[in-house]
C-alpha cells in the first residue's frame, strides 16, 4: 500500500491554479491515487462566458480525467470550485466560502501564477508575489493545516550558473516592491522595470523570486516546501504518454517547426534541454506534501525537479528527435516542410530570419491578397519570431542544480512509493519521450486524427516536389541572368556544354559499337 496515496485520502485539499497545465496533472493524480480523499477545493476564476462549475466539469469531463473516472466515479462531487481572483483583495472569495476554506483545508499546493515573460511589473508582481503573501496568510489561519507547498521554478535564480536547493535573497525587498506598486504609475514602472530586474531575464523569473523570498520570510510556523521544476514539458507514463494542453515552453515551437513556419532558431546545440515531464513534477509534489506534512522539517526545504544533472539531454539532440519524429509523425496542412535548424550565431540568425521567416511570410500573404483573401502570415511570422526572443535566454545556455533534497526524499520512499510516485527521471529514454511529446501536441493540442498521417505524408511529398521545382526554376533564373552580364559565366556556361555534347557524343558512340 503507498504510504503517501493512503496519507491524502480523507483529506481536504485547496488547489490554486488547478485550471492550468500543471494544476489539472495534479488533480488527476490525487484523484486516481487517492480517490477517498474528501475534497479538493479549487480556485477559480469564471472565463470566457463559462460558469465556474462548467469550467471544472469541462476539465473533469477531458480525456485526461478517463481513468479517474474508473476509480473515483464521484469525481464530481468531491471537487468544489471556489469563486476566486487571485488579483482581487482576499481574492474576492465570498465570507461563507472563506470560511470554509479556513476551517477545513489540511493541504494546500500553491501553482497559480502568471507564466508570461513579457507580463507588466505590475501584474506579475500582483500575481506571483501579493497573492502568494495573501495566501500564505490565509494559510495562517486554517488550524487543520498541515502542509503548503508551493511551486516556483528553477529559473528563479537562472542569473547564477549554480543554483542550490535555498531561497537566495533578492537585492530589494519584496515587501518594498509590493508596496511601490501600489502608488507608482505603469510609465514609472516601465521605466524602472529593467533596474530592478537586474539580470533576470524577464518579470516572470524575476517575481518567482520573489515570491520564493516571501514563502520564507512569511511562513511563520506553517509546513512549507518549495518545489522548482525546470521547463514542465508533456507528460511522460501518466495518465498516459505525451499529454500536454498548452502552448508554453517548447510545444508551441514543436508546432510551429511541425507545421513549417520555424526554420532557424538561435540555440546552443551542446546546451543543456533542462526539461521535465509534467507528471515527474506532480509526483514530486504529492511526495513532498507528504514528507512535508509527516516529517515536518524544521525549515522550509527547496527542492529542484529538473532533469540536465541526473540524466541530461541537450537542446542538439532533442531538435534531432522532434524532426525524426515528423518523418513518422507529420502534422497537417503544413506550411512548408519540417526542416528547422539551429543557429548560434547573430548575423546568421538575422539572415535566416530574413530568407527563412519572413521572406515566405510576405510572399504568402501577397498570394493570399491576390486570391482576395485575408493576409495573415507575417503576423504570425512576427509572433514566432517574438517567442524565439523570449526563449533565447533558456535556450543558449545550462544551469546546474543540486539536487540533494529531491534525492533524499527519494530515498525516504517505499519501494512501492517510488513507483507510483516516480519522480526518478534517470529512468527516462529521452528519445522515446520527445516521440510521445510530439505525438500528444499532435492529438492533444493540434486534435488532429491519427488516421490523417498517409495524406500529411502526400501533403509534404507534394511541398518537397515544389521546393525542388522552386529552387531549379531560381537557379535557372539567376544562371540566365548571370551569363547575360559575365564573360566568365558564359565561358564556363559553354565549357559545360561542349563537355555534356562530346559526353553524350562519345557514350552514343561506344554504345553504336558494342551493338
Ligand atoms: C527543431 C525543433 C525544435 C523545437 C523545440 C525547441 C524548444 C525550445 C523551447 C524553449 C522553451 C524555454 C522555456 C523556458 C521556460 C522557463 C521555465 C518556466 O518556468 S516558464 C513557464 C512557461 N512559460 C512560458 O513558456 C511562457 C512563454 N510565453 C510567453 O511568455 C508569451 O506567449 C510570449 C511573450 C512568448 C508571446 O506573447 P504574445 O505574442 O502576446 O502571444 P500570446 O501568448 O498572447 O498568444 C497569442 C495567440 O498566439 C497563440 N500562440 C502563442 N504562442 C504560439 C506558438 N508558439 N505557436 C502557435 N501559436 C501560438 C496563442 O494561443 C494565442 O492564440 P489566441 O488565444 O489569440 O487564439
Ligand atoms: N509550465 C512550465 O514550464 C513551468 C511552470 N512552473 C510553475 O508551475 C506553476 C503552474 O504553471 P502552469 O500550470 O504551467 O501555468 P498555467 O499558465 O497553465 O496555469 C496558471 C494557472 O494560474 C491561474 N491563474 C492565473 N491568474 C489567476 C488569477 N488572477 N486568479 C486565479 N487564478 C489565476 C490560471 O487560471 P486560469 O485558467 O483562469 O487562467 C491557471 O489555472 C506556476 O507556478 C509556474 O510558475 C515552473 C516551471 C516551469
Amino acid at each position: 500500500m503507498s504510504m503517501i496515496a493512503a496519507f491524502y485520502g480523507g483529506k481536504s485539499i485547496l488547489i490554486t491554479g488547478a485550471t492550468g497545465f500543471l494544476g489539472k496533472v495534479l488533480m488527476e493524480k490525487l484523484f486516481r491515487t487517492s480517490p477517498d480523499l474528501k475534497v479538493i477545493y479549487v480556485l477559480v476564476r469564471p472565463k470566457q462566458g463559462q460558469t465556474l462549475q462548467q469550467r471544472v466539469f469541462q476539465i473533469l469531463d477531458s480525456k485526461l480525467f478517463e481513468k479517474v473516472k474508473e476509480v473515483c466515479p464521484n469525481v464530481h462531487e468531491k471537487i468544489r470550485a471556489i469563486s476566486a481572483d487571485l488579483n482581487q483583495n482576499d481574492f474576492a472569495i465570498s465570507k461563507e466560502d472563506m470560511q470554509e476554506l479556513l476551517s477545513h483545508t489540511n493541504i494546500v499546493f500553491h501553482c497559480a501564477a502568471t507564466v508570461r515573460f513579457d507580463d507588466h511589473l505590475r501584474h506579475a508582481v500582483q500575481l506571483n508575489v501579493t497573492a502568494t503573501q495573501q495566501l500564505l496568510l490565509m494559510a495562517s489561519q486554517m488550524p487543520k493545516l498541515e502542509a503548503f507547498i508551493h511551486i516556483s521554478t528553477a529559473f528563479s535564480n537562472c542569473n547564477l550558473k549554480h543554483i542550490d536547493e535555498v531561497v537566495y535573497p533578492c537585492p530589494v525587498e519584496p515587501k518594498k516592491i509590493i508596496d511601490s506598486m501600489e502608488w507608482l504609475d505603469d510609465a514609472i514602472i516601465d521605466e524602472i522595470t529593467p533596474k530592478l530586474i537586474g539580470d533576470q531575464p524577464n518579470t516572470y523569473t524575476y517575481t518567482k523570486a520573489l515570491g520564493e523570498v516571501v514563502v520564507q520570510q512569511e511562513g511563520g510556523n506553517l509546513n512549507i516546501a518549495i518545489i522548482r521544476p525546470s521547463i514542465v514539458g508533456a507528460t511522460w507514463q501518466e495518465p498516459f504518454p505525451g499529454w500536454v494542453d498548452n502552448l508554453n515552453g517548447p510545444s508551441g515551437l514543436i508546432i510551429a517547426a511541425g507545421k513549417g513556419f520555424l526554420r532557424s532558431i538561435r540555440a546552443t546545440p551542446m546546451a543543456v534541454a533542462d526539461l521535465i515531464p509534467a507528471d515527474t513534477v506532480v509526483n514530486l509534489t504529492l511526495a513532498v506534501g507528504w514528507y512535508t506534512a509527516v516529517h515536518r522539517p524544521k525549515s522550509t526545504l527547496v527542492y529542484h525537479c529538473t532533469s540536465g544533472n541526473l540524466n541530461p539531454c541537450n537542446w542538439g539532440k532533442m531538435g534531432l528527435q522532434v524532426l525524426a519524429t515528423f518523418e513518422k509523425i507529420p502534422f497537417e496542412r503544413a506550411f512548408r516542410r519540417p526542416n528547422a535548424d539551429f543557429t548560434t550565431n547573430n548575423i546568421t540568425t538575422h539572415y535566416w530570419n530574413a530568407v527563412s521567416h519572413r521572406a515566405p511570410a510576405i510572399i504568402y500573404d501577397f498570394y493570399l491578397r491576390l486570391t482576395g483573401r485575408k493576409p495573415r502570415m507575417t503576423k504570425l511570422m512576427n509572433r514566432l519570431l517574438r517567442t524565439l526572443s523570449m526563449v533565447e535566454y533558456f535556450i543558449n545556455r545550462s544551469w546546474e542544480w543540486s539536487t540533494y533534497n529531491t534525492e533524499m526524499l527519494m530515498s525516504a520512499l517505499s519501494p512501492e512509493d517510488q513507483r507510483v510516485f516516480n519522480f526518478d527521471v534517470r529512468q527516462l529514454n529521452w528519445l522515446e519521450y520527445i516521440e510521445n511529446y510530439v505525438l500528444g501536441v499532435k492529438k492533444y493540442l493540434l486534435k488532429e486524427d491519427m488516421a490523417g498521417i498517409p495524406e500529411a505524408k502526400q501533403h509534404l511529398k507534394r511541398l518537397r516536389n515544389i521546393h525542388y521545382l522552386f529552387n531549379t526554376a531560381l537557379f535557372l533564373i539567376a544562371w540566365r541572368l548571370l551569363i547575360a552580364r559575365s564573360q566568365v559565366a558564359r565561358n564556363v556556361w559553354f565549357f559545360i556544354v561542349s563537355f555534356c555534347y562530346k559526353f553524350l557524343s562519345y557514350f552514343r558512340a561506344s554504345s553504336t559499337l558494342n551493338a
